[in-house]
């Protein structure tokens, strides 16, 4: 599976971690930066150029890195076709696979050592998509998203 990766200086380490990893698996990792630790940089460019990528990229996933996640997935989420999941433990990254199609998975690296990182990761990775009722909702998600009409409410 190709694999973007992007940070910041807090997930700076955690990527390169990650890219080494993910790459013995067997992915094809491509590393969106940042190529150097600089402690004054800015996560969103990097995570809007690998949401970028990874809706390019169909069958694609994208792991991006900060010190929370938060960030990371506000930004990538303002990518049209992007859905980035918050991902803090195993469950939740599988739920994000399972229920909502994330292509995207948002980790901080402030909060987890660098093997419950990669278990995390390596979830998220591997566990695919339920459909079903699923789709249904990502289906009005989408239509949001592409329309601009707010969908109609229940009556009840
Ligand atoms: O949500 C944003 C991320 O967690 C950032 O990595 C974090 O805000 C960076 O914080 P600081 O600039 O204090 O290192």
């Amino acid at each position: 599976m190709r694999v973007y990766l992007a940070s910041d200086h807090a997930g700076f380490e955690l990527k390169n971690h990650l890219v080494k990893k993910l790459a013995e698996r067997g992915h094809d990792t491509i590393d969106v930066g940042p190529a150097t630790y600089d402690p004054a940089d800015d996560y969103p460019p990097f995570c809007i150029h690998a949401a970028r990528r990874v809706v390019a990229d169909p069958g694609s996933r994208g792991v991006l890195i900060g010190g929370s996640g938060n960030g990371e997935q506000i930004a990538a989420n303002k990518v049209p076709g992007a859905r980035a999941a918050l991902v803090w433990n195993a469950h939740v990254a599988r739920l994000a696979r399972r229920h909502n199609n994330a292509q995207l998975a948002a980790i901080g690296a402030r909060l987890h050592a660098l093997t419950e990182a990669e278990l995390i990761v390596n979830t998220f990775l591997t566990t695919q998509f339920d459909g079903g009722r699923h789709q249904r909702r990502l289906t009005q998600l989408t239509h949001y998203e592409t329309a601009g009409v707010l969908p109609p409410l229940r009556a009840d």
